[in-house]
């Protein structure tokens, strides 16, 4: 819940931590403080991220209590990776001012003020293989209201880890999105970061918006024109890819997704340069479309076995069946979450179907309208039975660019 200082008692919802820092802060607080239950909903890392990123778009400051509430006492609190972010954003907009930036830290107090991002490149260095993609969801949209023409961020962590954008869904799904509305970014991978002990390294240079983001209009797709698969491993499941994996998935792919389209199948391992002792398996399959836009699924095996990937081309396929089985779903469950921000920042209405609403989506939602009450989000259900899916239409803020 959002409410100003002086719609709730001290200390407010967040317990005795939160009380502890609301004390410590007494005079910090303005009439403006966004107030933010960390655990509310989906309750994880990315409420806490996206959090801090609309503090600075809507230069609201924002104490942010019960951090990642929902992962039990063990996981709660910042993690190398969210605190990397903040620590990132901090670093960007110069005088802004930061209270409970460490590790396990349950409560943040992030006051960016009137200040701005000001610096043309900065290195976040998560030292394990913490997602990059995560620390981007967070500093990407900040970026494109910097003061400089462009903003060259070096991010080390991890690029195909678990439960976070694996790297060809960011690069070939998310960020050709995200042009479509006007953001300019460049994207590269110098090497990949896994799990668990290899550091990798992306660079990410944003531009500055020189007009309001456009509106997005994801509720058609049109016609299935190919599918691209890419699998990284490390060496040594390089055969199951070659001898087993590939010829499976052409078969399953052409059997029951499309006789037609086009399947491309992608060697990802040279990029991959062993030195630690990852044993993974990521492939992510893209869909294509007409309209144009395009579905993704992905599978990532951390400590892989060989007898494992024998069963992965029909899991991946289970998904992308599950994928295309509805007509006009335009988004998957992961980047209706991640688009969302930018169509709450568009000038003008944007629209996205997916098949359900993810919790993450919903957590969004719900974040949004605490920061601005006033913005139009409507969620529907479209069509009957197998068929039915869901509609979002969000009327975007039209945020200017900075000066
Ligand atoms: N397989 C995937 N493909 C694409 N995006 C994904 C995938 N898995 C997760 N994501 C996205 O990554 C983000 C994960 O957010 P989440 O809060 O769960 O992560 P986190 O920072 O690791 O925190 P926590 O450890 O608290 O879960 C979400 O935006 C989600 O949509």
């Amino acid at each position: 819940m959002v409410e100003s200082r002086r719609g709730r008692g001290r200390g407010g919802r967040g317990g005795a931590a939160a009380a502890k820092v609301v004390e410590e802060e007494e005079d910090d607080y303005g009439e403006d403080i966004i107030r933010v239950d960390g655990g509310m909903l989906e309750g994880g890392g990315q409420l806490f991220r996206m959090s801090m990123a609309l503090t600075y778009l809507l230069k609201k400051d924002c104490l942010i209590t019960n951090i990642r509430g929902k992962r039990g006492n063990k996981g709660a609190g910042l993690g190398n990776q969210h605190l990397t972010g903040l620590k990132c954003l901090k670093q960007l907009i110069v005088g802004s001012k930061v209270k409970g930036d460490f590790v396990k830290s349950k409560d943040v107090h992030f006051k960016p003020g009137k200040n701005s991002i000001k610096r043309d490149q900065y290195e976040a260095d998560c030292k394990t293989p913490g997602s990059v993609h995560l620390i981007s969801q967070m500093t990407l949209p900040c970026l494109l209201f910097q003061e400089m023409p462009q903003c060259k961020l070096t991010i080390k962590g991890g690029t195909l880890v678990n439960n976070s954008p694996p790297a060809h869904s960011y690069e070939h799904v998310f960020l050709p999105m995200i042009r479509r509305m006007g953001v300019g970014v460049e994207y590269e991978v110098k090497k990949h970061g896994l799990f668990p002990d290899i550091v990798g390294e992306v660079e990410v240079t944003i531009k500055k918006l020189e007009q309001q983001l456009k509106p997005i209009d994801l509720v058609e797709r049109g016609k299935l024109l190919g599918c691209t698969v890419h699998v990284t491993t490390t060496d040594k499941f390089h055969p199951i890819y070659t001898d087993l994996f590939k010829p499976q998935f052409t078969a399953l792919f052409r059997d029951k997704v499309s006789a037609t389209a086009e399947l491309t199948i992608k060697d990802e391992n040279c990029p991959i340069k062993k030195q630690g002792s990852a044993k993974v398996l990521a492939i992510t399959a893209i869909l294509h479309f007409e309209q144009p836009t395009c579905l993704q699924a992905n599978i990532l095996l951390d400590n892989c076995d060989e007898a494992r990937g024998e069963t992965l081309a029909k899991e991946l396929i289970e998904q992308l069946l599950l994928l295309t089985a509805t007509p006009n779903v335009c988004t998957d469950e992961y980047f209706a979450d991640q688009l969302l921000v930018f169509m709450a920042l568009a000038e003008g209405t944007s629209r996205l179907t997916c098949k359900e609403l993810s919790l993450h989506a919903e957590t969004i939602i719900e974040l949004l309208k605490q920061f601005v009450p006033e913005i139009d989000i409507q969620v529907s259900q479209v069509g009957e039975g197998e068929g039915k899916y869901t509609m979002v239409t969000v009327k975007g803020l039209g945020l200017a660019p900075a000066a």
